[in-house]
């Protein structure tokens, strides 16, 4: 039987453990904290991060990394923690234990991609990304759910394999690079999107908000090598629709709370997850700067989080920049054939 670990009990690990061992396999949710452990292990529940959602009898439930000893390692650990949780996992997997990261998040300072930091800390093994619109709470309950496995294909397919249920319906894509950046900055256009509702603004600030988010998601990720395809699929805009809109979004809910007027450390303390969406600012708002990428709603957004700008004149000054096109490069090539037909 394929043995499995999921290395890190916060919601969405638990949600995946729980998937995995539902189809059969031999599965082991890792947790840190032995208290937390022992309760989800005597209720077969994690109460804090996913209530309701009972664990299958032959799911196990431990603090011991010894279990990491096997054939697939899901890591669920938010992005601050995941080259740290890798350098702990890396003596005791096997030489060829499979590394699927479900993390979405760029790692401060280096900029780098999760899939990254991963390959550089357990080298020789095969990193696969499983991203997409899945929110824990909707998984956890078996709702049909669409994701994409990101990586080198043949092994991305065996991911596919993996992880595919009836309800649970993996599509395979090659472009890591923009599956993990559209995985990434997603969060921040949902901290956007939150806002404007927290101001009280409408339907109509957060469909141009999610569209022209969506533009400067597509801008950096295909400047860092990503696929312009890859943002209209799953990791892309379905992932960008699901956490703009929906209510177990933790990245919408602070943003609204924002939008309310409350500080970011008390946001974050209600909120009681991973809020990925604020590390993310930072990190995008210095990769446009580095790489001289026009992200206005990520410069607003940082100044809102980092630097105690008012989220109403952060969307005055977004409405009222100078005139643009909407798409600058097809308007660029219109122009100039406009004015070779003129001479
Ligand atoms: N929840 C969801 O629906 C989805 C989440 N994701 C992504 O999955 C990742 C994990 O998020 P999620 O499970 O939701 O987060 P939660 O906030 O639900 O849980 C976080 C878990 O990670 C542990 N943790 C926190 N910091 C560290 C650290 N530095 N090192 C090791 N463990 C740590 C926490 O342990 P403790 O309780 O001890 O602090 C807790 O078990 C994020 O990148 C998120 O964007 C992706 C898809 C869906
Ligand atoms: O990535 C997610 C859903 O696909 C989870 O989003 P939140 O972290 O905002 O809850």
């Amino acid at each position: 039987m394929v043995k499995v670990a999921v290395n890190g009990a916060g919601s969405w690990g638990t949600a995946l453990a729980v998937l995995l061992a539902q189809a059969g396999y031999s599965v082991t949710l890792i947790g840190r904290r032995s208290e937390e452990v022992e309760e989800m292990g005597r209720r077969r529940e994690n109460a804090r991060y996913l209530p309701g959602v009972m664990f299958p009898p032959d799911l196990q439930v431990t603090t011991d990394l010894a279990a990491l000893n096997a054939d697939l390692v899901v890591f669920s650990i938010p992005s601050h923690g995941v080259r740290e949780a890798a350098r702990l996992a890396s003596p005791h997997l096997r030489a060829q234990t499979l590394i699927v990261n479900t993390a979405k998040g760029l790692e401060e300072g280096s900029h780098k991609r999760l899939s990254q930091v991963l390959t550089e800390e357990l080298p020789g093994h095969p990193v696969v990304v499983l991203s997409g619109p899945s929110h824990a709470e909707e998984v956890g309950l078996n709702m049909p759910t669409t994701v994409v496995a990101a990586g080198e294909l043949t092994t991305a397919q065996r991911v596919q394999d993996l992880f595919m249920t009836p309800r649970f319906r993996v599509y395979t894509n090659p472009d890591l690079v923009g599956v993990e950046l559209g995985g990434a900055l997603k969060n921040v256009i949902a901290l956007c999107t939150g806002i404007a509702e927290g101001l009280g603004y409408g339907d109509n600030t957060k469909a141009a908000l999610m569209t022209r988010g969506l533009a400067e998601i597509a801008r950096l990720g295909t400047a860092m090598g990503g696929d312009p395809l890859t943002f209209a699929g799953l990791a892309g805009v379905g992932d960008l629709i699901v956490t703009c809109t929906s209510r177990h979004s933790r990245n919408r809910r602070a943003g609204v709370a924002l939008g309310e007027g409350k500080p970011l450390d008390l946001v974050l303390s209600e909120v009681g997850m991973v809020v990925e969406g604020v590390r993310t600012t930072r990190v995008a708002h210095e990769l446009a700067r580095l790489k001289g990428i026009a992200m206005p709603i990520v410069e607003e957004a940082f100044q809102v989080l980092f630097a105690g700008a008012d989220p109403k004149a952060a969307v005055s000054n977004l409405m009222e920049r100078g005139k643009r096109h909407e798409l600058e490069e097809v308007a660029a090539v219109r122009l100039q054939r406009e004015a070779v037909k003129r001479v």
